[in-house]
């Protein structure tokens, strides 16, 4: 098989290409070339016609690229300024072949430099004969498609082939030896055992120690016969050797290669400097001087056998996968631009008076499946379309070395804000085109098995949302995007939730552009977002984590994860220490009466004056800090109640670290029903925010209500978050930023309310413990009207004197209150209710229904409740026949009604009147009868 790159021209650009080479061949006309040359792939079959190249044929030559490309260390401008208008005139009867083509300065020098520099003549050798209606045969760009035979100027008149040492110089030390420049026929009988290793170095571009002649001729012969593309010359390999044919086989020759298939793909086709056309460079028939070339053949010489044949090999077998082929066939019918190509290529082929198609491409595509490189020239580019297939067997190395780079920097700097360009041309003119592949970062493939979205479909989608409304995705997906065949309605569905992210966390202070994603594949421009805005608000779709727009910074993120961080190592620092007995000595006292209040406060402030006030109890008072070092309980008796006060040691900032022995106070505290933190009026304002601070610390929350967000772990099945309202201070980021600190990858939560980052922690903490506090001014009788006044009136405050006895009873009324004591009354039947020692309850210690009612009483009095006779507040009408939940208040009367023993057996008729057995079995057997 031979497989070989044809070219396909315009003939108007052709002949004013020629007439500008001849008049002024030197880069200048190239310049003026803006028309690009499609390069397709085709393959010689057995009967000589040119077929379509296969994929797994493009794939293999484009690894050939690739690996040619990386493996070849020589950068030349005049690699990458791909001179594709060459102007090609050849003679039927023959005998002259004329290559102009505006090749860069380099080329010309160095194609002027190689007949005369070049030491490699061969043989004689006729003159090619072409058909000037062919289209001129290319091998494909790498090295195994090196090789020019020459027609004459050899100095060194012999059968054998010689390396052209001055192009190898001329282009650099290479990495792989090129093929010698032969002139007329090789008979590999005649060559040396070195010179045939020659050959063999020049066919397979590597040296060889074999001295088997047989070997070396076999080698040679087989890499001629599989690489070389001797349909455009008068050789054919014979007899051990490359010899000429006859005029009538190279016209045969000719014609098959006229008769093409349009449907091939495009390549590109680096032309080199070098008269040895190395590697990737195997163009054979340009010359930038537009000087007759009489005589010379191109053969372009295909000295295969390299190191990648096996894989090469093993690439064809593989087969394609599903989602390769899908994609392939579905970009094939889409693409619009490779039909264009196509057809460009059919014609050029089809025209029988043309040789060369110059075809101008415009569009630009980033479709992994072809892509116009234009390189910078001058100032005018040149365009070079490619094939460049989409490989799902491995990512393609890089998009770069596709593209031969240049020793310029700057040349190097236009192509890579050319290629950023390209990458943004996703544009609406291209709107059916879907990168496959994008060049990442780091300069490799990044593959995306999804197809990105193009500016014209998003808008498409927000038209259509804004037509049919959001959630109507099949609706919109059947009438907006009929020939979107990959666009589902789940894909349009993610692309509005994404375009909702990116519209509601975009700031409006950031420039107009902004992704959705990080990765899409184009920014979405600012209007749309702000329509998408707009639609949303307007469509009630404000996603409640994405409302607030200052979650679009990362500062908030951060914070939360701090604060997650700083909570999380103080809870550890809280805990006592593994293995040790717990805590040391501590204030805890015996619970006693119905409810417990604590007092805290900072030292000297009247604490033991207080709870000597209000119990009796004394307590030492003195005019010195710390005079109470230890708990001291007093009682209240308070409307029939016992209420526990507890006298605590004063604390002083730091408590909560242990200073003064706060910790131990402040778990007294914990353990109370309510706090009172008494406070010197006379002292600065700043020691109720501190003792806040302090109690807060060690996970108290004061005057606060559990956060209303439902929070359960789960063992499986990741973090489901929702929320019943917009959040504002909360996202979904935010949220499973926290979950992540806490190693909590699997849990539900759901926010009830609006709550903040603190409240979520507090929430996954769980050992929070939100209690009631009054904060008590104490000395008031020390400080003006004006400013007790002013304390009187803030929230959850009293002033007091102990020394005057002032507002003490307000103080038990607020405390009785917050304190939320329920009285129950019991009532036996068909007696005056007992009001003298009622049953008291509360919401902090096991609840205010009848049920707690009958359990404070006696666990197993529920189960023989029938029902509750209600007095009071709680209920309509009096008595109100209850059950067990209904929720009792203050001073409520409650008769309790049991079951009757009799009514075990059955209700009403059904009722068991006999004590006999159910079963016949369980009888008892009288006796036989005697007779
Ligand atoms: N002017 C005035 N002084 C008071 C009042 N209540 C208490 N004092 C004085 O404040 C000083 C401290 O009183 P204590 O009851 O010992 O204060 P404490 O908070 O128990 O102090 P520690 O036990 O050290 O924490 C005493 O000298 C009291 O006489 C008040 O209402 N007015
Ligand atoms: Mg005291």
């Amino acid at each position: 098989m031979e497989t070989v790159v044809d070219i396909v021209g315009n003939a108007e650009a052709k002949v004013e290409d020629s007439v500008a080479a001849r008049n002024k061949p030197t880069l200048t006309s190239l310049q003026k070339i803006a028309d690009p040359v499609v390069y397709q792939l085709v393959r010689v079959d057995r009967n000589g016609r040119l077929v379509p190249a296969t994929e797994d044929e493009v794939m293999a030559v484009e690894d050939l690229l690739e690996d040619d490309k990386s493996e070849n260390g020589f950068v030349s401008d005049s690699v990458q300024t791909v001179e594709c208008n060459t102007n090609f005139k050849h003679d039927l009867d023959g005998l002259q072949f004329q290559a102009s083509s505006g090749l860069p300065r380099d080329n010309v020098k160095l194609d002027a430099e190689a007949p005369n520099a070049s030491p490699i003549p061969v043989a004689d050798f006729e003159k090619v004969n072409v058909q000037p209606k062919q289209s001129v045969s290319l091998l494909t760009p790498t090295a195994e498609y090196v090789g020019i035979f020459q027609l004459e100027g050899s100095p060194k008149p012999s059968n054998g082939l010689v390396e052209n040492e001055t192009a190898t110089s001329a282009i650099g030390t290479s990495s792989k030896p090129d093929f010698s420049v032969l002139k007329g026929e090789i008979h590999l009988d005649n060559l040396t055992v070195k010179e045939l290793q020659e050959t063999f170095k020049a066919t397979f571009g590597r040296e060889t120690s074999v001295k088997d002649k047989q070997w070396l001729k076999r080698r040679i012969l087989m890499g001629l016969t599989n690489s070389c593309d001797f349909s455009t010359t008068t050789l054919v390999i014979k007899d051990n050797g490359v010899v000429k044919k006859d005029k009538e086989e190279i016209y045969n020759s000719v014609e098959h290669n006229i008769l093409l298939d349009p449907e091939v793909g495009s390549m590109s086709v680096n032309h080199e400097s070098s008269p040895t056309f190395h590697d990737n460079q195997k163009e054979s028939h340009s010359n930038a001087t537009g000087m007759e070339l009489q005589g010379y053949p191109t053969v372009d010489n295909y000295g295969s056998e390299d190191t990648n044949t096996e894989q090469r090999a093993t690439k064809r077998v593989r087969k394609p996968t599903k989602r390769y082929i899908e994609e392939l066939s579905e970009g094939e019918s889409r693409d619009s631009c490779a039909k264009l190509i196509s057809s460009v290529g059919h014609r050029a082929y089809s025209q029988p008076s043309t040789d060369i198609h110059v075809t101008p491409v415009q569009k630009v595509g980033l479709d992994g499946r072809w892509l116009i490189r234009r390189d910078s020239l001058g100032g005018s580019g040149v365009q070079v379309p490619y094939v460049s297939r989409v490989r799902r067997s491995r990512p393609r190395e890089n998009f770069m070395t596709l593209m031969p780079v240049t020793s310029s920097d700057k040349l190097y700097t236009e192509r890579k804000v050319e290629l950023e360009e390209l990458k943004n041309l996703d544009s609406n003119e291209n709107s059916d085109e879907d990168s496959v592949t994008m060049p990442a970062a780091n300069g490799r493939m990044r593959r995306k098995h999804h197809r990105p979205w193009t500016l014209s479909e998003v808008v498409k989608l927000v038209e259509g949302v804004a037509k049919y409304g959001a959630g109507r995705w099949s609706e919109i997906k059947r009438l907006a995007f009929a020939s979107y065949s990959y666009r589902t309605s789940v894909d349009l569905k993610d692309k509005w939730r994404n375009l909702l992210r990116a519209s509601f966390a975009q700031l409006p202070a950031e420039k107009g552009m902004q992704n959705s994603r990080k990765h899409t594949s184009i920014p979405i421009p600012a209007p749309i977002l702000l329509r998408v805005r707009e639609l949303a608000e307007v469509q009630a779709q404000v996603p409640p984590s994405f409302s607030a727009s200052r979650f679009a910074g990362h500062t908030e993120y951060h914070l939360g994860q701090l604060k997650a961080k700083i909570a999380k190592l103080r809870t550890q620092l809280l805990e006592p220490p593994k293995g040790s007995s717990g805590a040391g000595e501590g204030f805890e006292v015996t619970k006693f009466g119905h409810g417990r209040v604590a007092l805290i406060g900072f030292p000297s402030v009247g604490k033991s004056t207080l709870l000597t006030m209000l119990t009796g109890t004394h307590s030492e008072a003195a005019s010195y800090e710390f005079t109470t070092l230890t708990c001291i309980p007093g009682i209240i008796h308070y409307n029939d109640t016992k209420i526990q006060l507890l006298d605590l040691p004063g604390i002083i900032e730091g408590a909560s670290e242990g200073k003064g022995r706060g910790r131990q106070v402040i778990a007294v505290s914990k353990s109370s029903d309510i706090v009172l933190m008494v406070l010197d009026a006379s002292k600065s304002e700043g020691h109720r925010q501190i003792l806040t601070r302090e109690l807060e610390a060690v996970g108290l929350r004061l005057n606060k209500r559990p956060p209303q967000i439902y929070f359960r772990k789960k063992k499986t099945g990741g973090i489901s978050f929702n929320s019943t309202l917009p959040l504002t201070h909360v996202d979904e980021k935010l949220c499973y930023q926290i979950l992540h600190e806490y190693k909590i990858h699997n849990a539900e939560v759901l926010f009830r309310e609006d709550a903040t980052v603190d409240d979520l922690i507090d929430v996954i903490e769980g050992n929070r413990k939100y209690m009631k506090c009054i904060y008590v001014y104490n000395k008031i009788d020390v400080v003006g009207i004006d400013d007790v006044d002013r304390l009187a009136r803030q929230p959850n405050s009293i002033v007091i004197s102990c020394n005057l006895r002032l507002n003490l009873d307000r103080l038990l009324a607020k405390m009785w209150e917050e304190m939320g004591l329920v009285r129950i009354y019991t009532k036996p039947q068909g007696q005056q209710p007992d009001f003298s020692d009622p049953v008291v309850l509360s919401a902090g210690r096991g609840g205010c229904t009848v049920e707690d009612f009958c359990n404070h009483i006696h666990r197993s009095l529920v189960k023989d409740v029938k029902y509750v006779l209600v007095w009071g507040t709680s209920a309509r009408h009096y008595p109100q026949h209850c059950g067990l939940s209904h929720g009792l208040q203050d001073e409520d009367v409650v008769q309790i009604v049991k079951k009757k023993e009799r009514e075990d057996g059955g209700r009403g008729r059904f009722k068991s009147h006999s004590n006999a057995p159910a079963r016949i079995s369980d009888r008892e057997k009288k006796a036989p009868l005697k007779t």
